[in-house]
């Protein structure tokens, strides 16, 4: 298969920098007038690929909101995974896994090995048990044209608390973690053309900007919209490497169903928001 970075590249050239997650929170399928249960979970889901996957670059199910439901949740995410790849988006699984690397490895063959009803294009993964755990993730991807997302500096304002901490080289002056998470991926990725397939997660919400430490490989930017991310912040956070960075929004266009015609103008919105930064 084409690298996943190739493709992401390509994607995002053709369909726009906007992704939509597919979060299927009790309180959306309540306010779409769906149960909390299996068949509003599948409604709603599946509603959303139908109306979003046909014009999104990438789109970003969140696994949590699945396996809430045991094994028939993850069964409607085995088809959102589906039909959103048969409709021509990219699948990005948020599940942000990481464990020691024979674990590892495991989670690389649930859902980066194309033999899996799990498979997706690409996956969030944290390094927070050593970006080297890391590596079967990463040599799964590239075996089957896959991609990882490494978290990095996240949405959430709890995230500083370790992202922001020094590393113990150096002593006091040691690399921050998210600086040498970002160092990793400069090297992974160097090379790479047009795209690395190993991304990082920065949201769309952090204060400082990060263009000084770009690297060639795709950025997932959580935290557009529902969370106040917005174009602009794109451009302050990232400045020159914007053309990369894919910016993700959930809730703010989930909210606007079952109305399809609404979610759609919410993507090609957000899409022209983000083509104008250049
Ligand atoms: O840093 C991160 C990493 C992942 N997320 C995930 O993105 C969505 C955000 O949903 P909104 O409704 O647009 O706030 C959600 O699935 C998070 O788990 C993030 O927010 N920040």
């Amino acid at each position: 298969m084409t690298p996943f970075g190739t493709r992401v590249h390509d994607a995002m050239e053709q369909r726009g920098r906007f992704c939509v997650g597919i979060d299927p929170h009790a309180a959306l399928l309540r306010e779409w007038g769906l149960g909390d249960d299996v068949a509003g979970l599948e409604r709603f889901a599946l509603g959303v690929v139908e109306a979003v996957a046909p014009l999104c670059s990438v789109v970003k199910p969140q696994s949590a909101f699945y396996e809430r439901f045991g094994s028939r949740g993850v069964a409607v995410l085995e088809r959102v995974i589906a039909e959103s790849r048969a409709a021509g988006a990219l699948v990005l699984l948020d599940v942000k896994r990481g464990d020691i690397g024979s674990t590892s490895q495991a989670y690389a063959d649930a859902y980066l090995d194309p033999a899996s009803p799990l498979f997706s294009d690409a996956i969030t993964a944290s390094p927070y048990l050593g970006f080297g755990s890391l590596d079967p993730m990463i040599d799964t991807a590239r075996k089957h044209g896959a991609g990882v997302f490494v978290l990095a500096l996240t949405s959430n304002q709890e995230g500083p608390e370790v992202q922001h901490a020094r590393t113990i080289e150096g002593g006091s002056r040691g690399e921050r973690v998210a600086d040498l998470v970002l160092g990793r991926l400069r090297a992974l990725n160097d090379g790479a053309d047009p795209l690395g397939s190993v991304g990082a997660v920065i949201g769309a919400t952090i204060a400082e900007s990060v263009e000084h430490l770009a690297f060639n490989g795709p950025v997932l930017a959580p935290g557009f919209g529902a969370q106040g991310g917005t174009a602009a912040d794109v451009k302050r956070i990232f400045g020159s490497v914007a053309p990369h960075v894919l910016a993700s929004s959930s809730r703010e266009v989930l909210r606007l169903g079952p109305d399809a015609a609404a979610m759609r103008e919410a993507v090609r919105r957000a899409n022209d928001d983000l083509a104008e930064l250049g």
